[in-house]
């Protein structure tokens, strides 16, 4: 897969505070990479520096190949980015603003602002100030903005803030459909690590300005601790039951058997008819999967005590 996006060790500092620190990123094109952190963990800083926004202290960016530097404007044609709040001006109505980026962009058909309003669910705000706008509907016109010259690659600091439950399934299927579809290389960050979770390809977990991790979406399953929850009329009983034949259990907090036993997880069935057999037929019988929330928080603890 060709690299389109690359950091190679980039550091930063603010006057002796060390933002970020030797993240080394290499993005193939038509992924989508999500990077994930907690508040501070340096992933703004590490996205203006891949847009040449600010100079790394230490470390170098490539855009498809190209170096970024702050003058460098040919990597601009294929880059389209929403950093922070997206900015527009909030005295025009959603259709000028798109109509001045689309000439700022150099772009002669005047029908891309009315299709790409059409892809973001704007046409009926079109004639709104976009000061007036929702956050939601102020993070679409950011959106529409970056993807209005139609970029091969998008780098988009939190796409999905403010968004309500439906205009996140939008988002989601736009991007999907961008990178599986037309091979557009997307960098997102985002505090919705559910979502995350669904759409990245790749996750990059940043913590006190380094990367301490990265995720492809199919090793994702195999991190996720899952554990097989079951409920019966008499749980002590069927726990014993349970323990004699080998499978490994406990009652949890809400007095239920839980089991981390890889065999009873990928056999449930098993069980099943061990306990039907034994006399302690299930009630509750689900396979219960360990979210990306809880594993970040877990990988974020370890972090803590390896400093201490
Ligand atoms: N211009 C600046 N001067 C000094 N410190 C800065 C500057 N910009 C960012 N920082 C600091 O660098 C660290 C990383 O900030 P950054 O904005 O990159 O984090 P973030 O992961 O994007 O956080 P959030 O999720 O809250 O947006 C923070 O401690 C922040 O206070």
């Amino acid at each position: 897969m060709r690299t389109v996006i690359k950091s190679n060790r980039i550091s930063k500092k603010y006057k002796g505070f060390q933002a970020v620190k030797d993240v080394s990123l290499s993005i193939g094109k038509g992924e989508i990479y999500g990077f994930i952190g907690l508040n501070g963990s340096g992933k703004t800083t590490t996205i203006r520096m891949l847009l040449g926004m600010i100079k790394p202290t230490e470390g170098t960016c490539y855009i498809k190949g190209e170096k970024v530097t702050s003058t460098n404007q040919r990597i601009w044609r294929s880059v389209g980015h929403i950093v922070e709040t997206p900015h527009c001006y909030p005295e025009l109505t959603v259709l000028e603003n798109l109509e001045i980026f689309r000439r700022i962009r150099l772009m002669s058909n005047p029908d891309i602002v009315s299709k790409v309003m059409e892809q973001l669910n704007l046409t009926r705000y079109a004639q709104k100030k976009a000061g007036n706008l929702s956050l939601g509907n102020a993070q679409r016109l950011g959106i529409a903005k970056a993807l209005l010259h139609s970029p091969e690659i998008l780098i988009l600091d939190e796409p999905m803030n403010g968004l309500d439950p439906s205009g996140i399934v939008e988002i989601r299927a736009l991007l999907q459909d961008l990178a599986f579809n037309r091979g557009v290389t997307i960098l997102m960050s985002s505090h919705l690590l559910s979502e995350v979770a669904k759409i990245a390809t790749k996750i990059g977990i940043i913590h006190n300005g380094r990367l301490i991790q990265e995720i492809e979406s199919i090793q994702l399953r195999d991190l996720l601790n899952q554990q097989l929850v079951i409920d019966t009329r008499h749980n002590k009983s069927a726990i014993s039951q349970l323990t004699t034949a080998g499978y490994a259990s406990k009652i949890n907090n809400d007095g239920l058997i839980e089991t981390t036993d890889g065999r009873a997880i990928r056999d449930p069935d098993e069980i099943s008819r061990l306990l039907v057999y034994t006399g302690f037929a299930p009630t509750k019988l689900i396979v219960k999967e360990e979210n990306l929330e809880s594993y970040f928080m877990k990988i974020i603890e370890r972090e803590g005590e390896k400093v201490q």
